[in-house]
């Protein structure tokens, strides 16, 4: 029985999505930042949930969205959680949960303690936090840079939200995150890929079945 919950992040394909499920991921992420090398529009999504089967969820990768591209998002693709991957404020946080009535995870970047102290603000406001490693200076990407973060900082925290761990995940290290961590989540992007976007389904396969 698995014991860890997994998140891949940024699919772009069906045949990906499907290696995904089969290989037992229970959220899958559709990344909307246009930027990214994994980004799809709306209507793609739309396609690529429909190969979704129920019981494993469709996350919507957002980065300080507006109300316009929420909308458009929700209104055309059967999105299950909203995932806020900027500086969203608790207060940004709590509108967009009432605006759509989903459930949001809102992303907190750490490089250091107090990182750490900052998942705290969003205990009132979100459904779950991921906390990823905040992005090195300079990236293009607020996200999926494949970087780790030290894991001993989250040693003896407890949070009263459900927590993912994200940030530089792949098969080789995930068993030790999870070590280190207690994390029963875990979210990987670039980890899984052979290039960048292009999601490999035998590095998928090996990093859930890393991750237990
Ligand atoms: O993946 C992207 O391109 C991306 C772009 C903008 C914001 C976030 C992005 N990715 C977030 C993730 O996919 C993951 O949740 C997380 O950052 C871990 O990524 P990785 O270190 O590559 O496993």
């Amino acid at each position: 029985m698995k014991r860890t919950s997994v998140k891949i992040c940024g699919l772009t394909q069906a045949d990906q999505i499907a290696a995904a499920v089969e290989a037992g991921a229970r959220y899958l992420g559709f990344n909307f930042f246009p930027k990214s090398p994994r980004y799809v529009d709306p209507e793609t999504c739309a396609h690529l949930a429909a190969e979704v089967p129920p019981g494993v969820a469709k996350v919507a990768l957002v980065v300080n969205p507006d109300d316009a591209l929420l909308d458009e998002i929700i209104g055309t693709a059967p999105i299950d959680m909203i995932q806020l991957h900027g500086q969203e404020s608790p207060e940004r946080v709590a509108e967009i949960r009432a605006r759509y009535g989903l459930p949001v995870m809102k992303v907190v970047g750490v490089a250091g303690p107090d990182d750490v102290a900052k998942l705290d603000d969003y205990s009132d406001v979100a459904d779950q936090i991921l906390v990823d490693a905040k992005a090195p200076k300079g990236a293009e990407l607020p996200g999926g840079n494949g970087v780790p973060f030290d894991w001993t900082l989250l040693q003896g925290r407890h949070w009263t939200l459900p927590w993912m761990l994200a940030g530089g995940l792949t098969p080789a290290n995930v068993a030790l995150a999870i070590r280190l961590t207690g994390a029963r989540q875990v979210d990987t992007a670039s980890g899984v890929e052979s290039a960048p976007g292009v999601k490999d389904p035998d590095l998928m396969r090996a990093f859930i079945e890393a991750a237990g």
